[in-house]
């Protein structure tokens, strides 16, 4: 996300803060809530949690105050309470977080094949008691600094572990360790799964806690889970409506949130429209000339790809039974007009992220939530057709890893399946945004990588292949280690999708006819 654009919501959040400090009335509160909400959802797509976590806390309470119109100007505590969320923000905007920025979009966008530096630090005054699970983000790449609770850090931004089972009178110092870090993401380790102490832990600042019996290979995929790049396209949403009013101030209200719109006044252009434009939501009038918004949503539901997607109607009806009648044929929520736009930004952004979840559950796998076969496949080609247009090479790997079935017989499949995990995960923290991971078989792998010769895509491949077989994998009171083979082959030497993957199984195949543990070229 770039800083500038957050400067800039910040700023706007400021002055329509100062606004409503001048004039308290609702319709300035709107804008401040609305501000607030916009920044919430930007902070929270970005990189720093602990940013979105504070704006989240802002957001919760500003919300809180909405629904009261004739209680305006708030109470002195309340705004009081909310200046302080403000300015605590705003400082931390301002600050540090942002000078971090070029460089985290550099590990984001550029070749951040190498290992990731994380900011994480574990607190602990008995650190031998964490060492596995130092050892095991140390093998993805990520390096713990640990420091004793006397010298806990202030104002960081890291990712803060934090031992809680081993340290005494913890209630006290975690609270005074949130309020000297309030832009950091804490985890507390260690503690028992008693209702009372997790309810205690997290009301004091932690966001999330790992209970004592949780396996190491779950906590190490939830740290994993919270460093890894979110970088999702922005939200799509198509605007049926007549009115160009009402468009531009759809649009407006959308807009803020990163939120990309189109918007078309005839109802009957609505499907040629939904396969250009592969919208996640419709929002969609009721009443237009030609067609009613019901109608249209009923056509839209003929069409099996669109069955699934959400649609909002727009209206000034307030007719319950009309309402309800409406959300039978085909729609899911139902907005009057003249909307909020506090509460039109939740709805759309609620019902956007449930339906990505479910198409991510149709196209990802489920075991490693990398692309399934044929969703790999299907990118490849596409991915293919875009190199050849551009003139670019392109890198293919198939990655599989060696005496699998061993590792099942002799230690259990659940076993097996999180030695898939690890190395999915391994691949995720070292792939650019724009390359293909899948999980293309039981444990095969596929990798391409766009723009990549065979010699550049031997190389990264050739460092992940010795980092992962040094993955120290943790059973009983030991651990064992694994490897894997890899294939590989690249346009434009080779020409035609179905070829490349062919020739990198091909050589994947004589990298396992030569003792496995290495990479062969096509
Ligand atoms: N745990 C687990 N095992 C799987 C999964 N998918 C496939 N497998 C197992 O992977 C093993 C693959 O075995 P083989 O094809 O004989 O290959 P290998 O033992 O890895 O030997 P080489 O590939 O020749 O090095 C089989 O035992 C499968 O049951 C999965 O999702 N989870």
């Amino acid at each position: 996300m770039p800083a500038l654009t957050i400067r800039k919501k910040l700023m706007t959040l400021l002055s329509s803060w100062q606004a409503y400090c001048q004039a308290p009335n609702e319709e300035h509160f709107v804008e401040f809530a609305l501000g607030v909400n916009t920044l919430a959802e930007l902070l929270r797509a970005g990189p720093s949690l602990g940013l979105a976590r504070m704006s989240h806390d802002l957001e919760q309470d500003a919300l809180a105050l909405f629904n009261t119109p004739d209680s305006h100007p708030i109470s002195f505590e309340a705004q009081a309470r909310l200046a302080e969320q403000i300015e605590n923000l705003s400082q931390l905007i301002k600050g540090d977080v942002l000078a971090t920025q070029p460089e985290r979009r550099q590990q984001a966008d550029a070749a951040c094949y190498e290992a990731k530096k994380a900011s994480i630090v574990l607190l602990s005054d008995q650190p031998s008691q964490w060492q596995d699970l130092i050892a095991q983000l140390g093998y993805f790449g990520l390096a713990i600094d640990v420091l004793s609770w006397s010298s806990a850090p202030q104002q960081s931004q890291a990712l803060l572990l934090l031992d809680l089972k081993f340290t005494n009178d913890w209630p006290a110092r975690l609270s005074v360790l949130r309020a000297a870090n309030p832009a950091s993401q804490m985890i507390a380790l260690g503690l028992n799964s008693e209702f009372n102490l997790l309810h205690q832990a997290l009301q004091l600042g932690c966001d999330h806690c790992f209970v004592q019996d949780m396996s190491l290979p779950a906590m190490v995929a939830h740290i994993l889970e919270l460093q890894s790049c979110q970088n999702e396209e922005p939200y799509r949403v198509l605007i049926v409506d007549d009115s160009l009013t009402a468009h531009a101030m759809i649009r407006r209200a959308l807009a803020d949130q990163g939120i990309e719109t189109q918007a078309i006044i005839d109802p009957r252009l609505v499907i040629e429209r939904m396969h250009e434009f592969q919208p996640d939501l419709l929002l969609l009038d009721m009443y237009m000339p030609d067609c009613t918004g019901v109608e249209a949503a009923r056509i839209i539901r003929q069409h099996p790809e669109f069955l699934s997607i959400p649609i909002v109607y727009l209206s000034g009806e307030t007719d319950l039974g009309l309402q309800v009648e409406a959300l039978r044929l085909g729609g899911d929520h139902f907005l009057t007009k003249p909307f909020n736009p506090v509460f039109l930004n939740a709805i759309v952004n609620s019902k956007i992220e449930r339906y990505r979840t479910l198409r991510r559950s149709m196209y990802h796998d489920s075991l490693t939530g990398l692309l399934n076969h044929t969703t790999s496949k299907s990118h490849l080609d596409l991915m293919l057709e875009q190199c050849r247009a551009q003139q670019r090479p392109l890198c293919v790997a198939m990655l599989d890893l060696d005496h699998f079935k061993q590792v099942n017989d002799s230690y259990g499949h659940p076993i097996g399946d999180q030695i898939i995990r690890s190395l999915a995960w391994l691949l995720k923290q070292r792939v650019r945004q724009g390359d293909i991971l899948g999980r293309y078989g039981g444990e095969e792998f596929i990798l391409a990588l766009p723009g990549a010769s065979l010699a550049v895509g031997h190389s990264i491949l050739e460092q992940i292949r010795q980092d992962f077989a040094a993955i120290r994998h943790p059973f009983g009171d030991g651990y064992f280690q694994l490897s894997f083979s890899c294939g590989m082959a690249a346009y434009p030497a080779i020409e035609h999708s179905d070829q490349l993957i062919e020739a990198a199984d091909q050589a994947l195949y004589r990298a396992k006819r030569a003792g496995r543990n290495r990479i062969e070229c096509a």
